[in-house]
């Protein structure tokens, strides 16, 4: 099994990277975990209290769950992958059962703050995108589909966001194997990345 990291700071575009790998490869060779997945239960706590926690420090991820999950697929074993909630700052209670498959991707913003998960990797990936242009898509993205208001976005970008991601996100980048500048779609590092998945699945 190969294992890609594919990390960078929130907007910068991993999903959509994501998107644009798998679109043309089958999914019977492919799979797709996601670090949302793997945000700490917070069952314990009110909704007031949830909205409260910093969601862009390493402590908000159960990286013990998420390396016994990675080391089971390896292994060959499904997982139950939790799902996640944006609009509750939880998981739903709900899980996704998720086969092993030749190529894993793993993506998130704090997967390669963490050295036991990022020795995980066979691949470590980096997404950039200027600061500017990560605001405004999570502006775009939060307001259209998690709910939120652009109060709340500026106000947890000044708080949390921006100083997490100085502190914890970007010095991630010195891991990386491959760093995909993304301020503008780039089919290009796509076609690359794609060239080694399609040579590990044949
Ligand atoms: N290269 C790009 N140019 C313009 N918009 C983009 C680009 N990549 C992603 N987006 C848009 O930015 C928003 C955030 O992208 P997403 O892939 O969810 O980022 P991430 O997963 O890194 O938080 C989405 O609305 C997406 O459509
Ligand atoms: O309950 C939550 C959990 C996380 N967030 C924010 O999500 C982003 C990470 O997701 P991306 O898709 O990579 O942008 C992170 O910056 C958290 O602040 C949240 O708002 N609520």
């Amino acid at each position: 099994m190969l294992i890609i990291g594919i990390a960078g700071g929130t907007g910068c575009g991993k999903t959509t990277v994501v998107n644009q790998l798998i679109e043309e490869l089958t999914l019977d060779h492919v799979g797709v975990i996601t670090q949302d997945s793997y945000y700490n239960d917070l069952s314990h706590l009110s909704y007031e209290e949830r909205v409260q926690v910093n969601f862009d420090h390493p402590k908000a991820i159960d990286f013990d769950l998420l390396g016994e999950h990675l080391s089971r697929l390896k292994q060959g074993h499904a997982i139950e992958q939790p799902v996640y909630s944006f609009t509750q700052h939880n998981r739903t209670g709900e899980t996704l059962m998720t086969e092993p498959r030749k190529v894993m991707i793993v993506e998130g913003i704090l997967i390669m703050t963490n050295p036991m998960i990022r020795e995980m990797f066979d691949i470590k990936i980096y997404v950039h995108a200027d600061s500017d242009e990560r605001l405004i898509r999570r502006l775009k993205r939060d307001i259209n589909e998690r709910g939120r208001d652009i109060e709340e976005v500026l106000y947890r970008y000044q708080t949390t966001l921006k100083p997490m991601h100085d502190q914890f996100i970007e010095p991630t980048k010195e891991y990386a194997d491959i760093i995909i500048p993304n301020n503008k779609y780039n089919t290009v590092a796509i076609d690359i990345v794609r060239t080694i998945i399609n040579e590990k699945i044949q």
